[in-house]
């Protein structure tokens, strides 16, 4: 379970996080909608320690995840970043298995290597990709190798930040479909950010919009489609006129 109470952080005089409480349940798939600019990569940042908070606590299964606990706490989870952020001068099968050839769980090489073939495997490529470089593979292909990095080291938290960003929409419902899927198999809780509605759908068991910095409607995902929130409902109609001001 991971919870997280009364996370505050400025950039400047600038409010971003003004009080956001939110519970994970272990197991559980949540994913953080809101805006662009809302503050979803800093509440991301924050949970992983890249930013300082100004205020909060952030516990995994009730233990407070402070400087001391972190590389402990970042031992147990996987994350798929935008863009699936891959090593170029890696070869594949080394990109899945960056944490297992160096750090706490670190492996003999062919072990590690055969991990990575049976994680390429289970997202779908065959080990002929393994000596393959980032650049000779599709922006799909790229995903799911990241998708394999990030469960790799078979974690007990997954991040996504951004899953299908850069794809088509057929292969973003396929990759949406894969980490649904790949989450529950494993017994994982995730953590999802996006503001693609067909993630939200096909990803998500509970779904928590931020606004303004704080958490202002959170349940599951079939509440969503009949909350009156009209915050809720412009976000995943994509309305222009609402309570929520874009720039134009
Ligand atoms: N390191 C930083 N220094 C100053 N301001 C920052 C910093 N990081 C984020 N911000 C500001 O915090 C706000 C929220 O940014 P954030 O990247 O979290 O938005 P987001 O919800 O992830 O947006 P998007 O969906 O467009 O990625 C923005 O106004 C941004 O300018």
């Amino acid at each position: 379970m991971i919870e997280i109470e009364g996370l505050r952080k400025s950039f400047g005089s600038k409010q971003v996080l003004r009080d956001v409480n939110l519970t994970v349940k272990r197991g559980e798939s949540l994913v953080v909608i809101g805006g662009s600019g809302t503050g979803k990569s800093v509440l991301l940042k924050c949970i992983l320690g890249l930013v300082t908070p100004d205020a909060g606590e952030i516990r995994l299964e009730g233990q407070p995840v402070t400087e001391a606990t972190r590389e402990d706490f970042l031992a147990r989870f996987g994350m798929l970043f935008q863009g699936a952020a891959l090593f170029d001068s890696l070869s594949v099968w080394q990109n899945v298995a960056f944490r297992l050839l160096r750090g706490p769980a670190k492996r003999p090489k062919a072990e590690a290597r055969a991990i990575a073939i049976d994680k390429l495997k289970r997202v779908g490529l065959g080990p002929e990709v393994a000596d393959l470089f980032p650049a000779e593979l599709s922006g799909g292909m790229q995903k799911r190798v990241g998708l394999a990095r990030a469960i790799a080291a078979d974690p007990q938290v997954i991040f996504f930040d951004e899953p299908t960003t850069g794809l088509d929409p057929i292969m973003a419902g396929v990759i949406n479909d894969l980490i649904r899927s790949i989450v529950s198999e494993m017994g994982a809780t995730a953590i999802t950010i996006t503001h693609d509605m067909s993630s939200v759908r096909a990803i998500a068991d509970s779904v928590a919009m931020l606004h303004e910095g704080v958490l202002r409607w959170q349940g599951n995902v079939a509440e969503m489609d009949t909350t009156s929130d009209p915050y809720v409902q412009q976000f995943i109609h994509g309305r222009a006129e609402g309570p929520i001001t874009a720039l134009r």
